[in-house]
């Protein structure tokens, strides 16, 4: 068993307390790994590294940053075999799917790549005579990252690329459920050649590391991941020193299926945006509805996929969907399935661990889907994040667009028709900052991960994304003819 240590300053180092903390793998509850259980020292100690390196690497030209981006993605790419395993087994996800999450990961930090010759700033005319001023795009200095556990290598990649492109350093925490495979990327920045204190790696406990990263005035930006409660404690935090804060929180995706929808590409979709990684992704199909007109014929075609999903071995390629991460995360499916029934719903598919030897260890959740579901009931606003359906007829448009919009989540919305004014008006009605039409989720890097109300602030990828990351610095240039 492997004991991972703190990445700082290019090497690595124990925590000075001694303390580790056991990975866990939830499909079977054995121990994978230990990593430091670091604390506020080892905070300090890598936002020093970072900000002793962040002098020379900012005077680098973007496109020198990016080369050694690039050759990091590489790298990551080469080693895909062993990071996919890794991701397996600190999360429980699909082989194939954590295969995907490490080509995503090396993708985001490419798209970011990208940016290098991008970084422009503006030369605007003044009202006053020989006189220009100067608007500079510089980066913030040092940013840390905080990462969620649901794909733990992309979030890390996601962050680091545009960080790093814009000429700051950085200091990653991620989550002590799923820490490995960030950790090696440190591995990978050494053996690439990342100047020392550029990419430091650090793990503990999020309320006391995490905290002291986020309070630091050595912390110029923080970018994260993870629960809307985190996230506002994050954000409190930050507002000491002012901090620049993106937050990329939580969400309660509605699925809206209106009547003249292709039904079997909803069906697809619908099962796929809720069920892919048990459930497990911000933008996931956390609430399914649908129009009374076509609720049976959609049902009858769903419910035979739902049945048809095969939990399994995440390493078995044959796997359909794997364990949710820990045990307090099980809990909580077990937890929302019971108040739910206790408020009114039909429990027509799942709701507990499902039988077999097999199942007997580990985090396991069988596919769950609700009917008889109200709007008020709590399955529709809380987030499940995990393998639970809740099934709401509606009537019409402005039925279902009341019931989308009264959550305090506002992430991701889904939409089936066929209807150019219907798309339109959701365009207009829906208060969500990324809306898929006709297809299930999954953004895109060129795109904007943007949440509304509690599913965060800032946003995240694409040009609107890169530009978290850097700060503006105006020169009024007055000059002699
Ligand atoms: N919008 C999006 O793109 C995404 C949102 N999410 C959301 O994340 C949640 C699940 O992820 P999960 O990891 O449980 O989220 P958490 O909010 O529990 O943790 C997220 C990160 O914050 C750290 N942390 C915890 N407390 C603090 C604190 N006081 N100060 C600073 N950092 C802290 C955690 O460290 P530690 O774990 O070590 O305590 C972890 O690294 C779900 O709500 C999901 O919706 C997930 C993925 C994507
Ligand atoms: O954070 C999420 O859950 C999603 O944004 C997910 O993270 C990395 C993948 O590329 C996205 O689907």
């Amino acid at each position: 068993m492997q004991d991972y240590q703190l990445y700082i300053n290019g090497e690595w180092v124990n925590t000075p307390s001694g303390k580790t903390a056991e990975v866990i793998n939830p499909s079977d509850e054995t121990v994978v790994a230990t990593v430091q259980d670091g604390d506020a020292n080892d905070a300090q100690r890598a936002l020093e590294a970072a900000e002793s390196a962040q002098k020379a690497w900012r005077k680098l030209p973007a496109r020198q940053r990016a080369e050694y981006l690039y050759a990091f993605a590489a790298e990551i790419k080469a080693r895909k075999k062993e990071l996919s395993e890794l991701i397996v087994k600190e999360q429980g996800k699909l082989i194939g799917v954590a295969e995907m999450e490490v080509e995503v990961t090396a993708s985001f930090i490419e798209y970011a790549c990208e940016w290098a010759r991008r970084i422009e700033g503006d030369l605007v005319p003044s009202d006053n005579e020989n006189e220009h001023i100067w608007i500079h795009k510089i980066p913030r200095g040092v940013v840390v990252a905080i990462t969620a556990w649901n794909f733990p290598l992309a979030l890390a990649g996601r962050k680091i690329g545009p960080a790093l492109v814009a000429g700051n350093t950085i200091v990653v925490k991620p989550t002590t459920e799923t820490p490995l495979s960030t950790l090696e990327l440190g591995n990978i920045a050494s053996k690439v050649g990342l100047p020392a204190g550029v990419l430091n790696i650090i793990t503990g406990p999020g309320r006391e590391m995490g905290g002291a990263l986020v309070a630091n005035p050595i912390t110029k930006m923080v970018t994260m991941t993870g629960s809307t409660p985190v996230g506002q404690q994050i954000a409190k935090s930050a507002a000491e020193n002012l901090t620049h804060v993106q937050l990329e929180l939580g969400g309660k995706a509605p699925f809206i299926v209106f009547e003249d929808a292709d039904i079997d590409a909803a069906v697809d979709a619908a099962l796929h945006s809720r069920f892919d990684n048990c459930g497990q992704v911000c933008t996931c199909n956390e609430r399914l509805y649908l129009h009374e007109n076509i609720y049976d014929a959609f049902m009858e075609k769903f419910m035979d996929k739902v049945k048809a999903i095969k939990v399994g071995d995440p390493m078995d390629p044959d796997s359909e969907m794997g364990p949710k991460v820990n045990a307090k995360e099980l809990a909580n499916m077990e937890k929302l399935v019971k108040e739910a029934v206790s408020e009114g719903a039909t429990l027509l598919l799942g709701g507990k661990r499902p039988e077999g030897s097999q199942f007997e260890k580990g985090y396991w959740f069988e596919p769950t889907v609700l009917t008889d579901v109200e709007q008020h009931m709590g399955i529709v606003h809380d987030e499940s994040f995990g393998p639970i359906l809740p099934v709401i007829k509606f009537k019409d448009f402005d039925q279902v667009m009341g019931y989308a919009n009264d959550s305090e989540f506002g992430l991701a919305a889904m939409v089936f028709t066929n209807d150019m004014s219907t798309i339109m008006k959701c365009n207009e009605e829906l208060e969500f900052g990324e809306i898929y039409v006709n297809r299930g989720h999954g953004e895109q890097h060129q795109g904007f991960h943007n949440g509304y109300k509690l599913s965060g602030t800032g946003g995240e990828d694409g040009k609107y994304g890169f530009e978290q990351y850097l700060e503006k610095k105006t020169f009024y240039v007055k000059f002699k003819v």
